[in-house]
């Protein structure tokens, strides 16, 4: 209990861990657990450079290619490496969800709470020159955020990103045209065709773009019945099409052969299992705690909100694809009984194993095939992580 009450955790905090079973003495953890990098694709050969300028060993991790581990308190916002996109701060516990998906070069991957977009950038890492990624979020300011990481790490091309709700956003991949030629040879000359993105709108079209949020944001309108596109890259299947083609809905029939082949629903949770998330109360107030974790896991909206991102997501994925749902809370109730509330209602989805997980340093979830990452077994961040398949019925 020492140790616990260095982080100083409140009552009320100690009581939602007790509600939920979950042990206080993971917070200790958060001096020993390790902080991870993970190496841009193509920036293995300056491992030697990158270690002499941070003046760190990177210790490689056995368990998870592409990523190291730094010291605890090691920070690596300041150092060149960073800045100039060799590394990405990233925890291994998220990169070991990345990794359940399973993506393949040429894959058409939906990420539905794809903000602030570490994981976004790792499935793009992977995918290669073929295939594309489409990021959803429902906060505009994060997705932001997401697409200024893109230019930085230079990862945009096959990307395109939509402020929308994942609850109900309903656009599939574009397979046509997405795999193969370039920006130019897809552009066909109609009114509205999308052309290259640029940051650079004209002033018209950002004036009624910043209308809409703001009377969206007042209430005053309904939202607009599209979600907002805020970025796309060259081969992202975007440029050439018109404002209808692009978005044109599928019945639900239409999206077990076209819908995605790869879907991962990272869902809004109350963090709890991110002991570095938890620390910072301490500087923000325990009172914001109180507002962002513990009022949310009081109301039943947020297991609901898991629910329906899960559903939707597995909506849109093709048969045969997979979707990885995971979650930085260690609670049952935002975990494994969405799980279990989701099988019970989806008979064409079934739980996978995930093969690589053999030597991830994670235990099985309450539902077998679950995995969970636990600061104090893992010594990295808490994470739980669920595959499912989607089956032709
Ligand atoms: C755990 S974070 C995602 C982290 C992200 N996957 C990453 O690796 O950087 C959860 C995200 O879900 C978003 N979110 C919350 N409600 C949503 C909704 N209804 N639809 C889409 N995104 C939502 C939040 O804005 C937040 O960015």
């Amino acid at each position: 209990m020492e140790e616990i009450s260095k982080l100083h955790l409140p009552d009320a905090f100690l009581d939602f861990l007790q509600e939920n079973g979950l042990d206080p003495s993971i917070y200790a953890a958060v001096d020993s657990t390790p902080r991870y990098i993970r190496l841009k694709a193509g920036s293995e050969a300056q491992l030697e450079e990158i270690e002499a300028e941070i003046k760190c060993k990177l210790e490689k991790l056995d368990w998870l290619q592409g990523f190291y581990s730094l010291p605890p308190d090691f920070k690596i916002a300041n150092s060149n490496a960073y800045k100039q996109g060799k590394i990405y701060g990233i925890d291994a516990a998220s990169g070991a969800a990345v990794s359940a998906l399973d993506v393949s070069v040429g894959d058409h991957v939906l990420d539905l709470c794809a903000a602030p977009g570490a994981k976004l950038c790792m499935i793009l890492d992977i995918l290669g020159d073929l295939g594309s990624v489409t990021g959803v979020d429902v906060a505009r300011h994060r997705l932001a955020a997401c697409r200024t990481l893109l230019q930085k790490y230079a990862l945009g091309n096959r990307c395109r990103l939509f402020v929308a709700d994942g609850t109900t956003f309903s656009l599939v991949p574009r397979r046509l045209d997405s795999d193969s030629g370039s920006c130019i040879s897809a552009l066909e000359e109609k009114a509205d065709t999308l052309k290259e993105w640029t940051s650079k709108r004209p002033w018209k079209e950002r004036k009624r773009a910043a209308k809409a949020r703001e009377s969206a944001a007042t209430g005053l309108i309904a939202n607009s019945k599209h979600p907002e596109l805020i970025y796309y890259g060259c081969h992202s299947g975007v440029i050439g099409l018109s404002k209808s083609e692009l978005y044109q809905s599928v019945c639900n029939g239409e999206v077990s052969n076209s819908g995605y082949d790869k879907v991962l629903v990272d869902a809004e949770c109350t963090h709890d299992g991110s002991v570095r998330h938890i620390q910072k109360f301490e500087n923000w107030g325990w009172t914001t705690l109180q507002r962002r974790v513990l009022d949310a896991d009081r109301s039943d909206s947020l297991t609901s909100l898991q629910l329906k991102l899960l559903t939707n997501g597995f909506r849109l994925l093709k048969v045969g694809g997979s979707l990885v749902y995971s979650t930085c809370s260690l609670t049952v109730a935002q975990n494994e009984d969405v799980v279990d509330q989701f099988l019970k209602e989806n008979a064409s989805a079934e739980l996978q194993e995930i093969d690589a997980a053999k030597d991830w340093p994670c235990r099985s979830g309450r539902i077998p095939k679950t995995l969970r990452f636990d600061p104090s077994t893992s010594k990295t961040s808490g994470l739980f992580v669920a595959k499912f398949t989607k089956l032709a019925i």
